[in-house]
């Protein structure tokens, strides 16, 4: 029996990227800065002193920063043995996104550029708006700029809920985003309009329209809800989950993950807010999860409530939840079954604006019959797909290669 459970820290880079500079992100790096803003005593709401992930520390993810970086971030130190494989990967994908990291893990790295709305006012083109609204029957948009999600929401939020009319704005990112109130537009309406809004950033080659439904009666309680969904374009080329599903397996996504693939390869997609949730529904699906079975769930709220906020302590209290939670899905892990944990880009919490960061990933992989130790930085976070192809003993996408040795599984069940 093989089974692969794939975890993605959403947003923990770990620094190092080569290519930092062409994204403005020379020198950034998630989680040494968390870590040195912890020992500092300057991350000490809700938690206090140095950042402790006994869990992850266990498994090499201070080694994977040294590696990345050349420096051990201090609270990760070194414990007396390590338990898993660990290292670091460099992303070569074009853009530091969402989808292009989950793309490039599962092995379809990104080289054609998305479409970007770069201007800050009337970012999205015209033709789109007018369309949008004619076939939603909206009375206009507001917005159109490149805005953070949160105070746009307290700038154009009560207007919204006087006109009808949803916000529009993007990011650096590839992304079209529409906020709307969860009640006085509606859940559904939103996702209705989305859904067009997808069809119509087709053509500008947008990554990801998002639906950011919020609730609250003024700009002093407004906030986010947790219905989030995101439209994805699909991935540029197959990727392991295409693969796996071809080859008679089962991929289970579990969060975001299945809009992210915008569902193709995907077998069923668990819906769930929160990390604790999230982890739940992690344990319940790997508890059920039988032969050739890929389970993958992203961790979002590392990026989208601590990471785009700047928001240091509230970064590290999650890491230190989720690393407290870690056991529960280690303990069981079988013969055959392997754990990977990764990121998809980096988003420095001490960097300034509210944007993504370029920056390696930490790897770690961790299950019976995998043998400690390094696995080098790889050039690829692509390597993580070939390696759960070769642990499957399918066919790789044809990028990336397996960190584990070619005859390194023939021993295990
Ligand atoms: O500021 P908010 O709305 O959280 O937006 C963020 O979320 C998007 C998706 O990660 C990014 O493009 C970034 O702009
Ligand atoms: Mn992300
Ligand atoms: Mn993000």
């Amino acid at each position: 029996m093989r089974r692969v459970c794939l975890l993605v820290l959403d947003s923990l880079g770990v620094g190092g990227a080569l290519d930092a500079a062409q994204f403005n992100d020379l020198g950034a790096d998630t989680l040494g800065h968390i870590a040195t803003a912890c020992a500092q005593g300057l991350a000490d709401v809700g938690r206090k002193g140095p950042l402790r992930l006994p869990t992850l520390s266990d498994l090499g993810l201070g080694l994977a920063a040294e590696l990345s970086t050349g420096e051990l971030p201090p609270g990760l130190e070194v414990p007396g043995r390590i338990l898993g494989r660990y290292g670091c990967a460099s992303e070569i994908s074009r853009g530091k996104d969402t989808p292009s990291g989950h793309f490039e893990m599962t092995g379809a790295p990104v080289f054609l550029d998305w479409g970007y709305f770069t201007p800050d006012t009337s970012s999205i083109p015209k033709d789109l708006l007018d369309e949008l609204s004619a076939r939603a029957g909206l009375p206009g948009v507001l917005g159109n700029c490149k805005a953070s999600g949160i105070e746009i929401l307290t700038r154009l939020g009560e207007e919204h809920l006087r006109s009808g009319r949803p916000i529009v704005y993007t990011s650096v990112d590839s992304v079209l985003q529409i906020a709307a109130h969860e009640e006085a537009f509606g859940l559904e309406r939103l996702y209705e309009v989305c859904a067009i809004a997808r069809e119509l950033a087709d053509k500008y080659r947008i990554a990801r329209v998002i639906a950011r439904p919020f609730m609250g009666r003024d700009r002093g309680s407004f906030v986010r809800t947790g219905n989030r969904r995101d439209y994805s374009i699909p991935a540029p080329s197959p990727t392991i989950l295409d693969l796996l599903t071809a080859a008679g397996g089962t991929v289970l996504c579990v969060g975001k993950v299945g809009d992210i693939f915008a569902h193709r390869g995907v077998g069923r997609s668990i819906r769930a807010h929160g990390h604790d949730r999230l982890m739940d529904a992690t344990l319940a699906a790997w508890d059920g999860a039988g032969d050739r079975t890929l389970v993958m769930t992203n961790f979002v709220d590392f990026d989208s409530v601590h990471g785009h906020r700047r928001d240091v302590a509230g970064y590290a209290r999650a890491l230190e939840s989720l690393d407290a939670r870690l056991p529960e899905l280690l303990s069981r892990l079988m013969p055959g079954d392997l754990c990977i944990l990764t990121a998809d880009h980096g988003c420095d919490p001490t960097w300034p604006g509210t944007d993504h960061t370029r920056e390696r990933v930490p790897v770690l992989a961790v299950g019976p019959g995998i043998a400690p130790g390094c696995m080098g930085v790889r050039d690829s976070l692509s390597d993580i797909g070939a390696s759960v192809a070769h642990f499957f003993g399918i066919d790789g996408t044809g990028h990336g290669r397996s960190f584990f040795a070619q005859d390194e599984l023939s021993n295990i069940s």
